[in-house]
């Protein structure tokens, strides 16, 4: 059989690092109404703010880790499909981005016209949020739909508590985690938390208190961003054998100003050095490819404020990436999917 295709689904980046594509790039992202989830009169107006000053700001934070290749996220992408395809026997295996190019639409028409009749899509998202995963979905299916494409989609299930992630995460932090060091902070992507309150399905659990993600069910845990981040860092800490004190979660990456979910990474980077921590490890499970979030905002600007505050050292810990070990672990769980 070669009419199954594979085709995974990442963010995307500016085109380059000019002021003009980052703006472009914010402009197609923030008016997604998964993202910024307010009217759209209401949405072009903060969006047309936030452009006034962002895309300059963005583009010299993109400028200091872009690649002579690209943007990292886009090329740790492609070399990440490069990893998979050989491992996908059933179809061609393909790379989209939600925002940018090569887009959704583009790759799915063209597997359409190559005769593929199944698709296998794989939002590289490990926890759910509608700004990630339902977006990415939505695209594809409104695709499918506008171009009348003959084409079946399976989709990949958010892979939180998958123990092929789980071990993944485990296995790429081995080295790390057997020299010497004070703590290991996991940093995962921010959320505003009208998004969590929004999807809570009994109405009053999320963030009801300070235990409400460990206390979620099985309901509140399928949609509920903050309880999967928190569940994949258990599972992580478990597979790694960490003690309780050796870790802790945080949340990066705000916008504006109403309130993201809590606690934020730049406070508890000052809250950890304060606390003694000198050597610390910085891991990302919420991003599988590294990127503008991990190498600039926690290796750049995280680990000054680290060590502003009287931290020695910060030790970023690469992000799955294009890893064999994450690549057959992947294909794994897109397998799952596909049967
Ligand atoms: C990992 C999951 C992600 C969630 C959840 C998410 C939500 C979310 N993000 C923004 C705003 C921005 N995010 C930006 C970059 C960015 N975000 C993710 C992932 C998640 N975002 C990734 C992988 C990246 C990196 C892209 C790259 O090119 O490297 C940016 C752009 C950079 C910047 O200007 O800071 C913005 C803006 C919101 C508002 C949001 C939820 C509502
Ligand atoms: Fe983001
Ligand atoms: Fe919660």
């Amino acid at each position: 059989m070669s009419d199954h295709a594979l085709l995974l689904a990442n963010l995307g980046s500016p085109r380059s690092t000019s002021v003009s594509d980052v703006r472009s790039y914010l402009n197609q992202f923030l008016m997604d109404p998964y993202v910024i989830d307010i009217p759209w009169p209401l949405r072009r107006l903060l969006v047309g703010i936030i452009l006034v000053t962002r895309p300059a700001k963005s583009a010299e934070a993109y400028a200091s880790i872009w690649w002579p290749e690209g943007s990292p996220l886009v090329v740790i992408s492609e070399q990440l499909t490069e990893a998979v395809r050989p491992l996908w026997p059933h179809g061609p295996t393909s790379l989209a981005m939600r925002y940018g190019e090569p887009s959704i639409s583009t790759r799915l028409q063209e597997l359409a016209q190559q005769g593929v009749k199944t698709v296998t899509f794989a939002p590289l998202y490990p926890q759910f949020a509608d700004s990630t995963t339902t977006t990415a979905i939505k695209e594809a299916q409104q695709c499918i739909a506008q171009h009348k494409l003959a084409i079946k989609l399976n989709i990949v299930a958010p892979f939180y508590a998958d123990p092929r992630y789980i071990d993944a995460l485990a296995k790429s932090a081995e080295t790390e985690l057997q020299q010497d060091f004070d703590h290991l902070l996991l940093s995962f992507h921010g959320l505003p938390e009208s998004h969590l309150k929004k999807l809570d399905p009994t109405g009053s659990h999320c963030l009801s208190d300070k235990s409400c993600c460990a206390t979620a069910s099985q309901a509140v845990l399928d949609t509920c961003y903050r309880a999967q981040c928190m569940r994949s860092a258990e599972l992580f800490a478990q597979a790694a054998g960490l003690k309780p004190e050796q870790w802790s979660v945080a949340f990066q990456s705000r916008l504006g100003r109403n309130k993201w979910i809590e606690p934020y990474t730049d406070a508890t980077l000052e809250e950890l050095a304060a606390r003694g921590v000198k050597k610390l490890l910085v891991m990302s499970p919420a991003f599988v490819a590294d990127c503008i979030e991990t190498l600039e905002e926690l290796g750049i600007e995280g680990r000054a404020e680290f060590l502003a505050a009287g931290g020695e050292e910060l030790v970023l810990i690469p992000c799955l990436n294009a890893q064999e070990h994450w690549a057959q672990a992947l294909t794994g769980i897109c397998e799952s999917a596909a049967n």
